[in-house]
């Protein structure tokens, strides 16, 4: 990239683009963090909550930046310097240059909704990996397809680093990404640039009003996905489609957003694609699927029925791009679970032990119900709330844990900078003291309710899912759910091992 080839990408006044359209100098990296700008590349100025990259446009240039990108007059020398009225937007603009526009010629899913967008877009990849068509993801777990996987920072990563992580993909020959996009990263544009074949919706309860402050905000950040899907009809080869939720009211609501193809889906009557005669069985959950008159049954190793929508609307996503329904419904019986959703982590006991990453009221209240319909005795379910953020949510899913669990234990989360005591008090406000147990220490709480569970209990460990880590102050320890039923196991095992052993030696030397 030449730095005239900017002069009509960026939106920039008519004497700076004159000044630049005929500059050949070749800006051979980009990127909008000081730490990494390398000699002969372009320095995009951010201004973030903790560090504004135009205070530092000087130590860009003294880095060896060519280029730079401002947002306001800064009093720096030494590259060309331009401004423009959004740094985010150009980053995004000049991204998509640099990297030679990968999403253009990758299929390329977007999943937007409150729960769910992990589990779709996995779904999404083994129907199409199943067909032949190699598949990278972006998401909450970690971004994969590249030569090596990246760990996740954000669910959906910035305009820079998308470009990134989506050239990395077609060079390792994929054909197809399917990325989670979060209302947060649409509201902030991370995803500009990026040319979505099919946007995925999958439903919409209270979450984030701590950044959207009211629904109405986070229902329209969601929008924009399906808004942003294009609105002329000659896209090359891309056909645009729009997979929505339509038993979910917002749902409905996004029909109208859309100048795509919408294809529907849902469970109670309405929608393109239908799934009825739902049954759960101890070996997962079975329905009828019908979709262009056809009826197809369907077995899925996944519990619950929100995992049911989930298949829907992976299917949905994957048979508009002409993937049979039998193939695609042969990957979704195959598909034994997502990381640290509805993970079943085997124990040497009788106690089913569930590890899930419900984090916000309506996921607790499903995976709960999830547990009813095949509970045989008591459902125990340690869950807390994180910190510093969405203290709306603290009550109902102490709440909503009282209500469908038989022993609910409160603990903390991610307490980050707040005292996990004084979460736990809102959490349990107006709750009755005798109806649950309050253990602030995470790996206290979750041997509490080991050794209190007998044979035939379910023991449900909500809210951290796949995270490796809990974030108590500005510290982040390793911390992980799975690891910690283990650990209780195993250290019951040593301790009936040595038990037997001092009763051996007793006997002996009696
Ligand atoms: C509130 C928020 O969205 N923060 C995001 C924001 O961080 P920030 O504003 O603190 O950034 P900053 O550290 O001030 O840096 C600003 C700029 O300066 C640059 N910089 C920084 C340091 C330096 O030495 N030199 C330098 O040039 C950085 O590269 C950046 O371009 O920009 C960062 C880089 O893109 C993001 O990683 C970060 O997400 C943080 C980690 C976060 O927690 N975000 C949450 C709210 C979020 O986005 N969540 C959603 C939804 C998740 C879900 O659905 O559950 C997500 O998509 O993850
Ligand atoms: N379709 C769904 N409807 C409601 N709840 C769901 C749905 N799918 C999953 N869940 C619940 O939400 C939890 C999170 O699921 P998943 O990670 O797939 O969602 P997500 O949208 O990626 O969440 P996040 O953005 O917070 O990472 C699951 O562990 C499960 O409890």
């Amino acid at each position: 990239m030449q730095i005239k080839d900017c002069a009509t990408l960026l939106n920039l006044d008519q004497p700076t683009r004159q000044r630049l359209v005929a500059d050949q100098t070749e800006v051979t990296s980009l990127t909008p963090d000081t730490r990494q700008v390398q000699p002969g590349g372009c320095f995009v100025a951010i201004k973030g909550q903790h560090f504004d990259g135009h205070a530092h446009v000087q130590e860009a240039i003294a880095k060896g930046a060519v280029f730079v990108v401002v947002g306001h007059p800064v009093a720096a020398s030494g590259a060309v310097i331009v401004q423009v009225p959004d740094p985010n937007q150009a980053l995004a603009q000049l991204s998509v240059r640099f990297f030679g526009d990968p999403s253009a010629k990758l299929k390329l899913f977007g999943v937007t909704g409150t729960n769910g967008k992990t589990t779709v877009t996995h779904l999404i990849q083994q129907i199409l990996n199943a067909a032949a068509t190699d598949c990278g993801l972006i998401g909450t777990l970690a971004v994969t397809g590249g030569k090596q996987p990246h760990a996740a920072l954000n669910t959906t990563p910035d305009a820079y680093w998308n470009q990134v992580y989506l050239s990395e993909m077609e060079q390792a020959g994929k054909q197809a990404c399917a990325m989670e996009v979060s209302s947060i990263g649409l509201s902030q544009g991370r995803v500009r640039g990026i040319d979505f074949d099919t946007a995925v919706f999958t439903n919409l309860t209270e979450d984030h009003l701590d950044y959207h402050k009211t629904f109405a905000d986070y229902f329209e950040a969601k929008a924009l996905l399906f808004e942003q899907l294009g609105n002329t009809y000659h896209h090359g080869q891309k056909v645009k489609t729009a997979v929505i939720n339509i038993d979910d009211p917002y749902g409905r609501k996004l029909v109208q957003r859309t100048t795509a193809n919408v294809l529907t889906y849902g469970t109670k009557g309405r929608g393109d694609l239908q799934a009825t005669d739902i049954r759960v069985g101890a070996d997962g959950t079975h329905f009828s699927l019908t979709i262009a008159g056809r009826r197809y049954p369907v077995h899925l190793q996944l519990m619950g029925k929100f995992n049911i929508y989930n298949a829907l609307a992976a299917f949905g996503a994957t048979y508009v791009h002409g993937i049979a329904p039998k193939t695609i419904i042969r990957a979704l019986a195959k598909v034994t679970g997502v990381r640290g959703r509805f993970e079943i982590v085997p124990t040497p006991e009788q106690v089913t032990v569930i590890v899930d990453y419900a984090h916000t009221p309506d996921g607790l209240e499903n995976v709960l119900q999830t547990i009813a319909s095949f509970a045989q005795r008591r459902v125990f379910c340690v869950v807390g709330c994180g910190g510093d953020r969405e203290a709306a949510k603290r009550p109902a899913m102490a709440t909503i844990a009282c209500q469908l669990a038989d022993e609910p234990i409160f603990t903390a989360d991610n307490p980050h900078t707040e005292d996990p005591d004084a979460i736990i008090d809102q959490m349990v406000d107006g709750l009755d003291p005798a109806t649950y147990t309050r253990l602030r220490d995470r790996k206290q709480a979750i041997v509490y309710a080991l050794s209190q569970a007998k044979a035939k209990d379910v023991v449900l460990i909500a809210g951290k899912g796949h995270e490796d880590y809990q974030v108590i102050g500005t510290q982040k320890q390793h911390f992980d759910d799975v690891e910690q039923v283990q650990a209780y196991y195993a250290a019951k095992a040593a301790s009936a091992v040595s038990k037997t052993r001092s009763v051996n030696y007793f006997s002996k030397n009696a």
